[in-house]
């Protein structure tokens, strides 16, 4: 773990590397490893997201930041939202793939396929033109 540079000292950054490294020991002192295949991994993974899942269902609409949750429906959410990244990351060991450098790469391909809408589109927004026209002008592009 790193401190992060610009934050104080409770400001740490977490890197992939580390949560990897942290389940690599937690499985081998266990003698998981053997549990810990590609499948049962995913498996695993989803069942996470299905418990992720039901802190939200009936709900209705969370508001961003769920600023009206009580604390232990926040720590209980970080404990779900943990459980699917660490089993995702564990998950991408299983399988050979550097999750940290497949993520960068994905970052760059959406930008690619999903470009900014250049300033001379931009204009239309007040100038008379509807929403769907705007949005006719950015898929021309
Ligand atoms: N074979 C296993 C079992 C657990 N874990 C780790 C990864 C998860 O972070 C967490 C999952 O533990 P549980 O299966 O006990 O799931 P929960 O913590 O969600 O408990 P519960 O399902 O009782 O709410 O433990 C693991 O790496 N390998």
């Amino acid at each position: 773990m790193n401190k992060g540079e610009e934050g104080g000292e409770d400001k740490e950054v977490v890197s992939l590397q580390t949560l990897s490294k942290k389940m690599d020991d937690f499985a081998k002192a266990r003698d998981w490893e053997k549990y810990h295949s590609p499948r049962n991994l995913l498996l695993a993974m989803v069942g996470e997201v299905g418990e992720l899942s039901e802190i939200f269902q009936w709900k209705g609409e969370v508001a961003r930041g769920c600023p009206d949750w009580k604390e232990e429906e926040k720590v209980h959410l970080g404990e779900e939202l943990s459980d699917v990244l660490l089993y995702l990351v564990r998950l991408s060991d299983a399988c050979g793939v550097d999750l940290g450098k497949a993520a960068l790469r994905k970052i760059e391909l959406n930008a690619i396929k999903y470009p900014v809408p250049k300033k001379t589109d931009d204009h239309c927004v007040g100038d008379g033109e509807d929403s769907s026209s705007k949005i006719k002008l950015n898929e021309e592009n």
